[in-house]
């Protein structure tokens, strides 16, 4: 049989043989020696070799094209494998040659960028373990860049050395000069090319993997369309909040997110971190990476893999966890098995990193089960195996995702959960400080904020941080159109790129010059939203009549990880500005289908909107693209950039910014879409308000806002149309809003004071548990005049921001009621109360439970306290006020005709306060109820409070649990005073 019918005839084989270890070493091996014979052109093995196309269709092609190529090239291909395959892999070919003699002969040849092709076997494997120093000899010589090592160091299947090879091509003939040199000297010096080859392989596995490692974290993606920005330069530290633990209150710093602090179930391997979209998820990791790297964070864990779960939806074949950590992450050069035994043997020294779960096409579950890390699994299976922990058990896996789509599913899983919540105020100041070399343009941005503090709310997400940082110019040049919603900000950016590139600078043309650009963006974004796809292959570009002039504006950077030399592979800068493309492209279409933008608000699928969107050949395999296109089924992990996209189409077509795509479409198509919008924002909200229940007979209409209740509000606020606020706010009748647990921060109260202050009657405002911070209760004061009572716990609030919410609440008649417990108040924010006090005659309730006030701060309470008419509710529980800050109060409150409640717990009054409170007892006609329980209180202060009580039938009851008492002297007192509860 001759050598081509051999090939045909044992196709199955082959390929079996190549492909089924996973590994695509034996294929790329065949690769080298075709080349080097000179049987493959060059482009021929670019052609095989695409970025993210299975191993099997690699060899599937090597295979059609070795057979079309004719006998000859058929030989030697045979030989070849025989060559390459280990013996129990044995095909019974019968063909053999002496491939290695001609290239030998070549090794020490002068060089030629032919010797590179024929010198290939040779040379992939004199690279081994000198990467390090051929890189340095190459940016010595003026031919590499710190990119171009970048660009070589990224693990991807294939070795560092063949990546060498073929990046040092690609820089023409003097390049590959020094690079053959530099092997032929350290030849001739007698020096072993490969330096590390008897150190342990872990260890020699390690430094290829900090060392890609190293290079894949050093610079931050954003930058990447316009300018390098070394991380180390602009990395600023985001907020990091333990999401249920109550007893920590430090700072929590990057090494804490995988220590015990915070632990909720020690059985659990994976600790999570949430936040929403840019509350910088992705760069807290690539921080890590990079620290882990370089030896100065983590260094519990000896290997660290990461992967980023956008990637892995391009990832069709079934791995096994070995494929997985060795084929996405990094190649082992040699002893594979060692090196996968030690990881399975010492899990607790192991991190895996997942980057944006909501970013996988698949919802978490726990349904199909899988404990052996040599079964092959789809990878969706794997990575919820791996976080449950039912596969590697003990490897600490650390997961980010947006809140929305962490389940009660995956909860049962975490170990813990941080909540990363962006910049905090001083975050944003040292942000935009190192964004600009130049101190006077940082000091200038930051005053713009201070005087936009809508803007200022906006900037604690580090994205959006970015953007105004970024586009500095436009922001100082606006003068009073300064931007106030999201829409506005990536309108500024949009602008800021686009403008690079303009003739025109002013008015409204620079939309108009690029409008073919906007268009073509906006497929792509809009066409990926709708299937889930974030990466975009040359292929998806050219669909969508992306050029090579639109790619060079800087919205799209490459792909880290995917693209290589020869197939290059896209992503919007940060998602959100893909939904902002998606946006832009409902907007300017003259013929999107009518349905969209209901879908949209619906949040029907997305898939069946942009049917027409067969592309994203990076996302799906060919066979599966149309179906799951036209199948139907929604992830759960879409929803978060539908919202995000239906937020920018409220914000694009409002009024104010009509003007500007005027020029581009037809107005009355655009009149119809911004209707349409309304009667979304209108109908949603109305569905929302039918669901409250009725309120139960005696108590007040609550509603508990849904997911999606501040989305709408965000929506309309978008649209800065006052009327629309009126429109919604005039159906809801209620007397009671809660907003608890709801992710609200500053930007989330502008839009909500921009939507309430519209109410018609007045409500209580329960925002307990966000980050509302000071800026965010400036934003809130808008709508304080229809607030009866403000419930703020745990809100990371300081005096600063009660300043403001004073000043402004002593104008408002409705104002009643405020609860602060757990903020960060000291004694500086009682002077404002003390004034509020004395200005607000009907105030209510004062509810101020552990904070840091101290005596110093219950003295100046007093001076309040002293001319107030109105009090019932005093509340300073878990404060520092002693006794001669109970004293104080006593003294203040012992005339008051109206105070119910006070409540001292835990605030080490002693009995000398206790004596003193009990004077408020002595002569109050109001009182019902006290609380000292945990205060050092003794018999002495007991006995002052029986005494009394005897002059006082109102009070109800005196609680005095954890005080300093004896078990005799509580059942003394107890049969003395049923009134006091021990
Ligand atoms: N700690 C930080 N220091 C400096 N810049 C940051 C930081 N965090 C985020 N950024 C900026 O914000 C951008 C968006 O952040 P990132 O991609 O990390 O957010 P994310 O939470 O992962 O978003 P998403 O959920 O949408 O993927 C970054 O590209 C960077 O420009």
């Amino acid at each position: 049989m001759c050598a081509q019918e051999l090939v045909l005839k044992q196709r199955t084989q082959i390929l079996h043989a190549l492909c089924s270890s996973g590994s695509a070493e034996y294929l790329e091996r065949v690769l080298d020696i075709l080349l080097a014979q000179g049987e493959l052109m060059w482009e021929d093995y670019q052609n095989i070799q695409v970025t993210g196309r299975e191993l099997y269709t690699k060899a599937r092609q090597l295979l059609d094209l070795v057979y079309t190529k004719g006998v000859d090239t058929c030989k030697l291909f045979l030989a070849t494998l025989k060559q390459v395959l280990p013996e129990e892999q044995g095909l019974g070919l019968s063909f053999s040659g002496c491939l290695f003699k001609l290239i030998e002969k070549d090794e020490h040849k002068s060089i030629s960028a032919q010797t590179l092709l024929t010198g290939r076997p040779v040379l992939v494997s004199k690279l081994q373990g000198c990467i390090d120093d051929a890189l340095k000899a190459l940016v010595t010589s003026g031919h590499f860049t710190s990119a171009d090592c970048n660009e070589v160091q990224l693990p991807v299947y294939t070795p560092l050395n063949r990546r060498l090879l073929d990046h040092v091509r690609s820089k023409g003939e003097s390049a590959v000069n020094v690079l053959l040199q530099y092997i032929q000297q350290k030849q001739e010096l007698g020096l072993p090319l490969d330096q590390e080859k008897n150190s342990p392989p872990k260890g020699q596995y390690q430094k290829k993997l900090s060392s890609s490692l190293s290079s894949q974290s050093c610079f931050l993606s954003t930058y990447g369309g316009t300018s390098h920005m070394p991380l180390d330069d602009i990395y600023t530290e985001g907020q990091l909040e333990l999401a249920h633990c109550v007893d920590f209150h430090g700072p929590l710093g990057l090494e804490d997110i995988v220590g015990m602090v915070g632990t909720t179930n020690e059985e659990a391997d994976t600790v999570l971190v949430s936040g929403e979209a840019g509350s910088g998820k992705s760069t807290l990791l690539q921080r890590l990476h990079l620290l882990w790297a370089r030896g100065v964070a983590l260094q519990d864990f000896l290997l660290l893999f990461p992967f980023s779960c956008r990637g892995l939806n391009s990832e069709h074949r079934e791995l096994s966890v070995q494929e997985l950590l060795f084929q996405h992450c990094c190649w082992p050069d040699r002893e594979q098995e060692e090196i996968f035994q030690f990881i399975q043997d010492h899990p607790h020294l192991i991190l895996f990193t997942f980057d944006g779960l909501d970013e996988l096409k698949q919802s978490f579950s726990d349904e199909h089960r899988l404990c052996c890390p040599t079964q092959r699994a789809p990878i969706h299976i794997l990575l919820f195996n791996l976080i449950q922990g039912s596969l590697m058990k003990g490897v600490r896996k650390l997961v980010t995702s947006r809140p929305e789509v962490v389940g009660p599913v995956l909860k049962k899983y975490l170990r813990k959960e941080v909540l990363l919540k962006g910049f905090s105020p001083s975050g944003i100041n040292c942000f935009v400080r190192k964004h600009h070399n130049d101190p006077t343009v940082s000091a200038k941005v930051l005053a713009s904020l201070q005087t936009n503090t809508a803007l200022l709310g906006l900037c604690h997400s580090p994205v959006l941080c970015w953007i105004v940082s970024q586009c500095h110019k436009e922001l100082l040049g606006c003068g009073d159109g300064s931007p106030q919603t999201i829409t506005d900000v990536y309108l500024m950016i949009l602008q800021h790129f686009l403008q690079h590139q303009s003739s025109t600078t002013i008015g409204f043309g620079w939309l108009k010059e690029h409008q073919e650009t906007v268009r073509h963006l906006g497929q792509l974004a809009f066409e990926g939203i709708g299937a889930t796809c974030y990466i975009f292959s040359g292929a998806d570009l050219e669909t969508c009549g992306v050029t090579e002039k639109d790619i060079c504006l800087g919205f799209l950077t490459q792909s880290k990880g995917m693209s290589s030399a020869h197939s290059k592979h896209y992503e919007f800068l940060h998602v959100t500005l893909q939904c902002f493309f998606a946006a832009l492209y409902i907007v300017l279409s003259n013929n999107i289908n009518r349905s969209v933008i209901q879908k949209l608000f619906e949040l029907k699928d997305m898939r069946e909107i942009g049917k027409r969107s067969v592309c994203f050949t990076a996302c799906l395999p060919s066979s599966e693209k149309q179906e799951l296109v036209l199948e139907g089924e929604t992830t759960a992990a879409e929803t978060p950039n539908l919202h995000i996209t239906a937020t920018f189409v409220s914000g694009l077509l409002s009024r104010r910014h009509q003007s500007l795509w005027i020029p581009c479409c037809q107005s009355s198509v655009l009149e119809k879409k911004s209707r349409q919008v309304r009667r979304c924002l209108s109908k949603g909200m109305q569905k929302h308000f039918k669901s409250i229940p009725q309120p139960v007979e005696g108590e007040k209409k609550s509603m508990h806002a849904m997911p999606g209740f501040v989305w709408l509000v965000k929506c309309i606020y978008e649209m800065q149309e006052s009327r629309i606020a009126q429109d919604a706010m005039s159906k809801l009748d209620v007397d009671h809003l809660k907003l608890t647990y709801c992710n609200i921060g500053p930007v989330e109260c502008t839009a909500l004071a921009y939507v309430l202050q519209h109410l018609r009657n007045p409500v209580g405002l329960q925002l307990d548990n966000n980050s509302v911070g000071d800026v965010g209760v400036e934003q809130l004061l808008p709508c304080l005049h229809i607030c009866n009572s403000l419930y703020l716990r745990n809100n990371n609030i300081s005096d600063e921001g009660i300043r403001k919410l004073i000043a402004k609440g002593i104008q408002c008649e409705n104002f009643r009621k405020i609860a602060l417990f757990n903020n960060k108040l000291t004694d500086a924010c009682t002077q404002h109360f003390s004034h509020l006090l004395k200005t607000k005659q009907d105030f209510l309730s004062l509810r101020l439970g552990n904070n840091n006030i101290t005596a110093q701060g219950a003295k100046q309470l007093a001076e309040g306290l002293k001319v107030n008419h109105s009090l019932q509710f005093l509340g300073l529980w878990g404060n520092k006020i002693g006794d001669t800050g109970a004293e104080a109060l006593a003294k203040a409150l012992e005339s008051s005709k109206t105070l119910v409640w006070l409540s001292l717990v835990g605030n080490g009054v002693g009995s000398v306060g206790a004596c003193a409170l009990a004077n408020i007892i002595k002569n109050s006609t109001s009182l019902e109820e006290l609380w000292l329980t945990e205060n050092c209180i003794t018999r002495a202060g007991v006995e002052c409070l029986i005494e009394a009580l005897e002059h006082n039938t109102r009070v109800k009851s005196i609680w005095l649990r954890n005080n300093d008492l004896s078990l005799e002297e509580v059942e003394e007192m107890t049969r003395l005073e049923p009134r006091l509860t021990f």
